[in-house]
This record gives C-alpha cells, sequence and structure tokens, in this order.
C-alpha cells in the first residue's frame, strides 16, 4: 500500500493567509471551500515567499520549509522500514520549542495551570457530590422521598446547564476572555450553590443544579482552553491530563466528603457548600492573575501578551518573545470575520468543509459521545443508588472506591499516555470495558432485582456472592474507563488546527454534556424499563462497536506535529501512516534528547528515507 498526502493547501491558506492583503482573506475562504490541489498548495507557498521577501516581516523566524507534506509507507516491507518523507511547516510551535527545552517550567505556568484546572476540580466535585446527596436527601425536599423521576432531573440539570453554555462558551472566551468567563462561572457556581443550600423544595433544586451546571460547562471547556494555551508545546498534552486528574480527584473528594456526612442531618446541605471553597480561591486568583497571550493577541494588546510571556518563560530573550508575539498575531488572523458572528459562522464552515477538520470532528465529538454512551456517568452519579440497591449499606464507601479506582487510573494515564500512545491506550480500555460490562450484565441477572414505584427489591436480601462479583467488575470497568476513554478525549484541541479549534473543541464539548445528559436523565428509567442487565448489556454492545469505530478511525497522534496530524487526516484517517510516523516521532524525541540535539532547534524539516 502506498499512501500519498499533499498538504492541504486549504490549510496551508490559513497558515499563510497574514502573507497576504486582509481583504482578500473572505474571498479565499468562499472560492476554495473544496478545492485541495497541490497546486494551489504551491502557489500560496510561492506567494508566501514572495510577500515575505516584499515585506521582510519575518526575518527573525527560523527557516520555513515547504508546504507540501508527504507520507509514504510500504506495507510489504517490516513497518520500521516503511518510508516517511515528511516536510512539516513550521508553526507557532517553532518558539515553544525553543522556549521548552530551554528552560525548566515557570512558577507562573504552574500557577496559572493550578487556577485554571480548579475549574476541572468543580466540575468534579459538582457531578460527584450529587451521588451521595440523592441517598442522604431523604425527605429533605417537599416532605417527601425523592422519585427515580426527580433525581434523575436532579441530576439531569446540571448536563443540560453545561449543554447550554459549553455550545457558546468558546466563543464568549474569544470575545470577552478565557479569564472573564472564568470569573463568570465562579458566579454560576455561586448562585447555584446557595440555590441548592437553602431548597426545601425540588424545583429550587433542581434550578440550583442548572445554574450550577451553566458554571460546570463554560468551566470544562475554557480549562483545557486556557491550560493549551499558556503550556509550553511539549508539555501541553500532560497539563491538559493534569485537569482531568483534577476532575476525578474533585470526584473522588465529593464521595470522601459524602461518605463522612451520609449520617449527619442535612449533611448533604454541608457537602453542596464545600463546593464554595474551590469558586471563592479561584474567584480570588484570577483578581490578579492576566488572560492566556493567545488572547490579548486577539485583542490585539500585544503589550499585555509580551508581559504574560516575559513571566511564563523568565529566562527567555526578548527576542524569542516577541518572535512568539508575531506568530500568534499571524495566526490569529487566518479565519476572517468582521465581527465575531462572521467570524463563527466562517470557523463553522471552514470546520465542516476543510476533510481533515470534519475527519478531526468526528473524531472528537465521536469520543465524547463514545465517553458518554458507555455508561460511566450513570456509575458516577447512581453509583450510590445501585450499590445500596444490591446490599450494600455504606454505599457511599463504596462509590469511594469506584471513584478512587478512576482517579488511580488517570494518573497512570498521565504517565503513560505518551509512551502507550492514545490509539493504543484505546484499544487496550474499550475491549477491557465491554468485558467487566458482560460480566455485570450476567450477574445483574443471577441476582434478581426488580423495581416497584421509586424502589428496588433484590430477590436475596444483604451480601450475596452476586452483588460482590457485580462491585469487582464495576471497579475493573472503572480502571479501564479511566486509562482510556476517559482521559483521550479532552485531548481535543490537538486534533483541531488553530483557526477552527475553538469551535471544534466546542462542539466535541456540547457532545460530552449531550451524551451526560441522555444518561443521566434516562439511567434510572432503563434499569425500571429494561433491568439492569439489559441496561449493562446495552452499555456492552456501545462498547464493544465503539473499539471498532477507534479501530478503523483514531490515528495515533502521540507526539505528532499539529500540522502532521492535519495531514495525517486530510484524505482519510490513515492509520497505518500515523502509527508508522508516531514511532519514527518518538524515537527521533528519544534520539534527540539523548544526544541533547533538540537544544536551540526548532521543527525544522525532518525528511526521512
Ligand atoms: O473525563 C471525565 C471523567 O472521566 C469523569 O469521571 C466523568 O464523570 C466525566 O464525565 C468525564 O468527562
Amino acid at each position: 500500500m502506498k499512501t500519498s498526502i499533499a498538504a492541504s493547501s486549504r490549510w496551508a491558506k490559513g497558515r499563510f493567509s497574514h502573507f497576504l492583503p486582509s481583504s482578500t482573506n473572505e474571498d479565499d475562504i468562499e472560492a476554495s471551500s473544496t478545492d485541495e490541489s497541490s497546486v494551489q498548495g504551491k502557489e500560496l507557498h510561492h506567494r508566501k515567499n514572495h510577500e515575505e521577501e516584499n515585506s521582510g516581516t519575518r526575518s527573525k523566524k527560523p527557516q520555513m520549509s515547504t508546504s507540501t507534506l508527504q507520507i509514504e509507507t510500504r506495507q510489504d516491507e517490516d513497518e520500521d522500514e516503511d518510508r516517511i518523507v515528511i516536510k512539516p511547516v513550521n508553526d507557532e510551535d517553532d518558539t515553544s520549542v525553543i522556549i521548552t527545552f530551554n528552560q525548566s517550567i515557570s512558577p507562573f505556568i504552574i500557577t496559572l495551570t493550578f487556577v485554571a484546572s480548579i475549574s476541572g476540580f468543580m466540575f468534579g466535585y459538582d457531578t460527584g457530590y450529587i451521588s451521595s446527596a440523592l441517598i442522604s436527601i431523604k425527605k429533605d425536599l417537599d416532605n417527601k422521598e425523592l422519585t427515580y423521576g426527580e433525581r434523575e432531573i436532579i441530576t439531569a440539570a446540571t448536563s443540560l446547564g453545561a449543554l447550554i453554555t459549553s455550545i457558546g462558551a468558546g466563543t464568549a472566551a474569544d470575545v470577552f476572555g478565557r479569564r472573564p468567563c472564568l470569573m463568570f462561572s465562579n458566579l454560576m457556581f455561586l448562585i447555584g450553590a446557595i440555590l441548592q443550600i437553602t431548597a426545601h423544595r425540588f424545583w429550587q433544586m433542581a434550578a440550583g443544579r442548572l445554574v450550577m451546571g451553566f458554571g460546570v460547562g463554560i468551566g470544562s471547556l475554557i480549562s483545557p482552553l486556557f491550560i493549551s494555551e499558556i503550556a509550553p508545546k511539549m508539555i501541553r498534552g500532560r497539563l491538559t491530563v493534569i485537569n482531568s486528574l483534577w476532575l476525578t480527584g474533585g470526584q473522588l473528594i465529593a464521595y470522601g466528603c459524602g461518605a463522612g456526612l451520609n449520617h449527619v442531618n442535612n449533611g448533604w446541605r454541608i457537602l453542596v457548600g464545600l463546593s464554595l471553597v474551590p469558586t471563592v480561591i479561584q474567584f480570588t486568583f484570577f483578581c490578579f492573575l492576566p488572560d492566556t497571550p493567545r488572547y490579548y493577541v486577539m485583542k490585539g494588546d500585544l503589550e499585555k501578551a509580551k508581559m504574560v510571556l516575559k513571566r511564563s518563560y523568565v529566562n527567555t530573550d526578548d527576542d524569542v518573545i516577541d518572535q512568539k508575539v508575531d506568530e500568534l498575531a499571524s495566526l490569529n488572523q487566518s479565519i476572517p470575520g468582521r465581527n465575531p458572528i462572521i467570524k463563527f459562522w466562517n470557523m463553522v464552515r471552514e470546520l465542516h468543509m476543510v476533510p481533515s477538520n470534519f475527519r478531526a470532528l468526528i473524531i472528537g465529538c465521536g469520543l465524547q459521545a463514545i465517553q458518554q454512551f458507555t455508561g460511566w456517568n450513570s456509575l458516577m452519579y447512581f453509583s450510590g443508588t445501585i450499590f445500596e440497591t444490591v446490599g450494600f449499606e455504606n454505599s457511599s464507601a463504596v462509590s469511594i472506591i469506584v471513584s478512587g479506582t478512576n482517579f488511580i487510573f488517570t494518573l497512570i494515564a498521565f504517565f503513560c499516555i505518551d509512551k502507550i500512545g492514545r490509539r493504543y491506550i484505546l484499544l487496550i480500555g474499550l475491549p477491557g470495558m465491554t468485558i467487566a460490562l458482560v460480566v455485570c450484565a450476567i450477574a445483574f441477572h443471577f441476582l434478581g432485582i426488580k423495581f416497584s414505584g421509586a424502589s428496588a427489591v433484590v430477590a436475596s436480601t444483604g451480601f450475596s456472592s452476586w452483588g460482590i462479583v457485580i462491585i469487582i467488575f464495576i471497579i475493573v470497568y472503572a480502571a479501564f474507563y479511566a486509562l482510556g476513554i476517559g482521559t483521550v478525549p479532552w485531548q481535543q484541541s490537538e486534533l483541531f488546527p488553530q483557526n477552527v479549534r475553538g469551535v471544534g473543541t466546542s462542539f466535541a464539548t456540547a457532545t460530552n454534556w449531550a451524551g451526560s445528559l441522555v444518561i443521566a436523565s434516562t439511567f434510572l428509567t432503563m434499569l425500571q424499563n429494561i433491568t439492569p442487565t439489559g441496561t449493562f448489556a446495552f452499555f456492552a454492545a456501545v462498547a464493544c462497536l465503539s473499539t471498532i469505530f477507534c479501530y478503523f478511525c483514531y490515528p495515533e497522534l502521540s507526539g505528532l506535529e499539529l500540522e502532521e496530524v492535519q495531514t495525517i487526516l486530510k484524505d482519510g484517517f490513515n492509520i497505518k501512516a500515523s502509527k508508522a510516523l508516531a514511532k519514527k516521532r518518538k524515537r527521533q524525541v528519544a534520539q534527540g534528547a539523548a544526544q541533547h540535539k533538540l537544544k536551540f532547534e526548532p521543527t525544522q524539516e525532518i525528511v526521512e528515507s
């Protein structure tokens, strides 16, 4: 097999549009929505050089290589022997690479990452505490036990709120800034928590959860975006997993507090009240911290952008900082539009009409949908209820073990996501989940649960061996989930090129919340109507089909340059080529690190044969 991929001229056009007079940009978008000819790519390259010579504006930038990329693989030879010729175009990461290899991560970046990822913590805590709260609310609302339907509404309200805000959060972040949006989310957390703490009626509780969801939706999108914008490229992936670690850590702490407050009168109100602590911390910190350099560049405030970069990369020359700002400024012009709405529309068009972008969208939304429809959050939200049903009295304590497993295996993913690779980690995780879910489905069958009204009746009382099998395999399922599909979808920003990243990640995040909403609002009804066996068998079937989806559609992206990802996705999902390329990149990084070759060397042309 021989795969040849010419660089997306469309993409190249986006990359280099800053070299063209701005008035032509909009026309270019119109004219070339589907035309991908390499001739055009060459033309652009030529035009770029011509402009560059004339303007001389980018003389400090490390030399750019050609815009034509080629990957060739030969199946008949050993994979290691595959011939790969790739000539990546340098992008904004040149300076990041120079910066990253020449100094350690600064306390300022650590502080920004820490403060931004508090949103991840709140995402986790607020979605996590509901499991125990549903158990301990008892008759505190409307003086009666909550029905299954009411439990679902209270739980799903947060997902609904998050879905609503996640759709617009990407654009709001571009218009108002990342920091103000995160501070606005703090306000939503505050109002939502107060509504819940003071609730004596079911509807007030549901409204409080909805408002809190507005905050969760904003935070879930902007926190990883904020981190990826301030993180040096070489550790961007890992810093993004830190957000997931906070998230799963937040869920674990929520379960821990829930277990502790289980038998305290109105303990659930304290549980909600505790969520105010991180909110207030994040808000206070953000009063003194800046926004991301990219946002300042978008607003034309280049001085502020330089100031943030200087604080982020303390030992870096002013020249390099200027160069970085220059690069960010040029990227910022790649999608035209006189106002945010036109710009948004153009981005949506670009996202759907450029084949590589559209494939990225399929993968991004696909993985987020898989994450939700394989059922994890039904355990997150209702594990208390499930474990009570199976016969465990202190069900919150069992839930801690499950969310603890989620946290520990996210930590393991943090260390091995780049080493094993995203694709392999998914192809290990999803089949593992399938098997665990099938065993749970069988165990539920033998446990013989029946639902009548708002409660579940189990054939045998107390602990039973089938109950124990269920707990063990739910833990196994949690481990495989956290390792792969729980973590990988949040790496979504690497799928999209800079110019459509905001909308692309917004759509993927909205898919996540739409899935979460469906699961939260139907899970208990599913248990009642198609039995726990049917419900778990359904999740197992989804996990099995998802394995097939990932096998055919998810290329290996570990270690690849952003523009290489675009190249891989240009004329198909190119799994084979991606695997070969990722392998080469890994080897190069290892060799480069061993020989200190990468010092002061940006990502210049790499040609292998
Ligand atoms: O990645 C996270 C994580 O896996 C959480 O445990 C889960 O509750 C979220 O829905 C998911 O997005």
